[in-house]
């Protein structure tokens, strides 16, 4: 299985980084283009990371890969043959970097958007072309993730399908196909768990901490192993029935971004990124997490059967 030879990454933030690692590891040579240049500054450090973070998962390296940096959008497209849009998650920027992609590639050019949950089809209105347009949803962290979402718009051609789940494959990534909904499934599924979550700190149930310790050594724990639909036939679909039937309505179901959230990022709390958000962080403390937070996923992802392999669970 082959992926393309050149492939641009558009948005070097949070995400373009180990997308970046990742293509490059298959082999292929990579441009990152970002408009803010401390952007591609702090992105070489991320890559640099990544590639460590691969040689430790002992994950297969294919010569002739290589990641190259800058703010000229003609040069970062020129010639390429895949384009994977990650810049920040608003429908109309999206739009009008992918009508600049479109400008700039030829007809054969896969473009694909790393978008969260946006409807393809609804960003494909920025294209003349929307056939070779496609979602490629990655999770984060995207070197260490190997499960990437692949999300056709109503436009997108089958051959594009066909093709992105090939390169998918080739990383050794399991590609989940889908039926465009708004989230995707990960995140649908991510935010249903999110605002129950959010709702239970909020409402004095549980506190923070004690919150992520239950999902992490509960739920968290066991879906890594044993997925949603094989859990419900281990517990007995009777026992979901009984539950089901009383708990499903009392759930949380509100919409929007809860207070609890919308307060914090009113006061430029944001998390990781500002130095606290949920918790608060110390001088080293965030590098020193994210290390963490990679040693245990590594570990874990070193634990479990290879994906794409022949897991029985
Ligand atoms: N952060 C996450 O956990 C995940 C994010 N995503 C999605 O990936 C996309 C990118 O997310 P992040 O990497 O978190 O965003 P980010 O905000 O960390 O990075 C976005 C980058 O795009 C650059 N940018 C802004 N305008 C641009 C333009 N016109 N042309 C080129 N570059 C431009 C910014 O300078 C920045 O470096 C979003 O659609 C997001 O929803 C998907 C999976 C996980
Ligand atoms: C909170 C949150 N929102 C979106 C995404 C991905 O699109 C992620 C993730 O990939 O981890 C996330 O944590």
């Amino acid at each position: 299985m082959s992926i393309p030879a050149v492939v641009t990454v558009v948005g070097s933030g949070t995400m373009g980084p180990g997308i970046a690692a990742v293509f490059a590891r298959a082999g292929a040579q990579v441009r990152v283009y970002d408009v803010v240049a401390e952007a591609l500054t702090r992105a070489e450090q991320a890559v640099a990371m990544c590639e460590g973070v691969l040689d430790n998962l002992g994950s297969n390296k294919v010569d002739g890969g290589s990641v190259s940096y800058t703010t000229d959008i003609a040069e970062a497209l020129r010639g390429t043959e895949f384009v994977l849009e990650a810049v920040p998650e608003r429908e109309d920027l999206k739009k009008s970097v992918l009508a600049q992609i479109e400008a700039e590639v030829s007809d054969e050019t896969i473009i694909a958007s790393n978008t969260s949950g946006i409807p393809i089809t609804k960003l494909g209105e920025a294209l003349n072309a929307p056939a070779r347009f496609i979602g490629m949803h990655w999770s984060n962290p995207p070197h260490l993730i190997p499960m990437i979402e692949v999300v056709p718009g109503e436009q997108t051609s089958d051959a594009v399908r066909d093709r992105l789940i090939e390169i998918v494959n080739a990383f050794g990534y399991e590609a989940v196909l889908e039926r465009e909904v708004p989230g995707f499934v990960e995140n649908r599924v991510l935010y249903a768990i999110m605002r129950e979550c959010l709702a239970l700190v909020d409402e004095g149930v549980i506190s923070e901490r004690d919150l992520d310790t239950a999902v992490r050594w509960g739920i968290g724990y066991k879906l890594a192993v044993v997925g949603p639909m094989r859990l419900l036939d281990m517990a007995g679909l009777d026992i979901y029935t009984s539950v089901a039937g009383y708990l499903n309505r009392d759930l949380s179901n509100t919409d929007g971004v809860p207070a609890f959230i919308s307060d914090r990022v009113a006061s430029g709390k944001l998390g990781f990124k500002s130095g606290g958000g949920i918790f608060e962080y110390g001088e080293g403390d965030v590098a020193a997490l994210r290390g963490e937070i990679v040693r245990q996923l590594t570990a874990v992802r070193k634990a479990m059967p290879a994906p794409l392999s022949d897991n029985p669970v």
